[in-house]
């Protein structure tokens, strides 16, 4: 026999028989409970056939039909049958009280209602199952608006905890992140060259820096004002964060002007080529002023890239990438140096 074996069975039944409720239009009562009860229980062909034939043209079986129902197929069951819904329902009750214990409080009080039904049900009569059966069925409506309300309770607290995570993650990376050109700051590169040092380099690479400036920035300040020299900035952060593709690669502001790139598991060869990406498209950038679109002014850089040697910490390593960087602005500027 189907659904008298376990409690989930029992409350899977429950479940099926309130959504096939739901989709008619009878009312919520103790007679559409025990038709829908035996239609998804499939305990009475009978009835399933002549069910489907009313929704053949009825779509959402009416109080009318659902009496009907009742009449021709369920009011003359044997007390056999009788006993299996009340035992089933008395299970429902059981499975259906216990999960409420566990959701906590609130259904407490519910708990112990349930648990008097389903000892009403297994003590009495059959010829008084009606009269239970109303009463369950309040208390399912009851069970099912407060598991509702539980329901959205639960969702609101996720919604609250993902938007807690949220914020806690974007406060974490503003932190790291330097607010005028959008990349990280000089913390958020320490964040990562710890990382980076903590792993080694896969066979046959190197983590590799590259220490970026901007040549004569002074007199872009100098010449266009602070706000200018900002807005180069800003666009520089841009260009980087655009123009540095490569897996797991970190840009940063190092201060100032200077900026720092992060490759890990690189080549000196991929490196470099980063850098004179950077370095043409940089090059190539136009400032434009805000109204008129004419160019107001383009920039260069300089760059140092040094690979990370073995045992090297980050003060030692940012010093030779900052070294070869000095090369290059020394022997011309806007040029790319390799770190010896
Ligand atoms: N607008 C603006 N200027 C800054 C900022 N931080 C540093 N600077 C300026 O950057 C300039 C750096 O100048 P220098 O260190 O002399 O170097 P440079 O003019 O770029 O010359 P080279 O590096 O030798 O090519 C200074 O004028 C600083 O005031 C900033 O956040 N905004």
């Amino acid at each position: 026999m189907l659904y008298t074996e376990s409690k989930e069975k029992s409350a899977e039944l429950l479940r099926a028989v309130l959504a096939l409720m739901n989709q008619h239009s009878a009312a919520f009562n103790p007679v559409t409970y025990a038709v829908c009860y035996e239609y998804v229980a499939g305990i009475n062909g009978r009835l399933n056939q002549a069910f489907d034939h009313f929704t053949r043209t009825e779509a959402r079986l009416s109080d009318n039909t659902m009496v009907r129902l009742y009449r021709e197929h369920i009011a003359g069951i044997d007390d056999k049958t009788m006993e299996r819904i009340s035992g089933d329902m008395q299970r429902v009750m059981t499975g259906m009280s216990e999960s409420a214990a566990r959701t906590g409080n609130e259904a407490g009080d519910f708990t112990q209602h349930l648990a008097g039904l389903s000892q009403a049900l297994q003590s009495s009569g059959t010829e008084r199952l009606g009269l239970h059966l109303g009463q369950a069925l309040q208390q399912t409506e009851a069970m099912r608006s407060s598991a509702a309300a539980l329901q959205a309770q639960v969702a609101a607290s996720q919604r609250e905890i993902e938007q807690l995570r949220t914020d806690l993650q974007r406060a974490r990376e503003d932190v790291f992140m330097d607010a005028l050109t959008r990349v990280l700051n000089r913390k958020g590169l320490d964040h990562k060259m710890g990382q980076l040092l903590r792993t080694p380099p896969n066979a046959g690479t190197q983590h590799a820096l590259v220490m970026l400036d901007i040549d004569h920035f002074k007199a872009i300040n100098d010449g266009h004002g602070h706000l200018m020299g900002d807005r180069v900035l800003s666009a520089l952060g841009e260009l980087l964060r655009l123009s540095v593709g490569e897996a797991g690669s970190t840009v940063a502001r190092y201060g100032g002007e200077e900026f720092a790139i992060l490759l890990p598991h690189a080549t000196p060869a991929l490196a470099k080529e980063v850098a004179e990406r950077v370095r043409l498209r940089t090059k190539a950038l136009k400032i434009r002023h805000k109204q008129t679109n004419e160019v107001v002014l383009t920039l260069t850089l300089s760059a140092g890239v040094a690979t990370q040697q073995h045992g090297e910490d980050a003060t030692a390593w940012i010093a030779r990438a900052d070294k070869a960087l000095y090369q290059a602005k020394e022997s011309g500027r806007d040029r790319v140096s390799l770190a010896a």
